[in-house]
């Protein structure tokens, strides 16, 4: 693993969040994005070598409106960046990680994705990006 590419923040408005945190960070949003195959937008500030993503649903069922439905907005997700994510869903497989999209899938920010299931990460939903 690289470096923590992003943080994914579960919001109910981006119209309300957005300027919250551009607020907070005194940085603007650089960028919204819609991933329509996860049923978010998606709001982006760089921060440092990181980035903070604000994720509103836009379907319902979605990961995100589920997320919301059963915990309110927070921290949704941890993203790492790594250099091959073919390799390491091999490798976090072998480990006994449970890698719920076993094909990586077009993510936000111009990246290919795949996430680990929360059980087998303590509770933490853990994103994994390349970049394409
Ligand atoms: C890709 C675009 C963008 C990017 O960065 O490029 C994104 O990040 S999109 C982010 C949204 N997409 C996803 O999160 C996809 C991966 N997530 C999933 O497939 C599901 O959310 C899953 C499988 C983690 C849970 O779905 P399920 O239908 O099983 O929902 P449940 O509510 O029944 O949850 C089961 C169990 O998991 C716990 N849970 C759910 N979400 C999270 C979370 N974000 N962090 C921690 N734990 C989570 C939930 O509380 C349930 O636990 P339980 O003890 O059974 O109550
Ligand atoms: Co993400």
């Amino acid at each position: 693993m690289l470096k923590v590419e992003h943080i994914g923040i579960a919001v109910r408005s981006l119209s309300v969040s957005i300027p919250l945190f551009e607020k907070l960070l005194n940085t603007p949003c650089y960028k919204t994005e819609e991933v329509a195959a996860e049923g978010v937008t998606t709001a982006f500030f760089q921060q440092g070598e990181t980035k903070i993503e604000l994720l509103e649903s836009v379907k319902a069922g979605s990961a995100v409106a589920k997320f919301l439905d059963k915990k309110g907005e927070g921290v949704h997700h941890i993203a790492f960046e790594v250099a091959d994510i073919h390799a390491e869903i091999e490798r976090l497989r072998a480990e006994g990680f449970e890698v719920i999209n076993a094909e990586p899938r077009v993510g936000a920010d111009n990246k290919l994705v795949c996430f680990l299931h929360p059980k087998s990460t303590n509770g933490v939903l853990i994103e994994l990006t390349q970049s394409r």
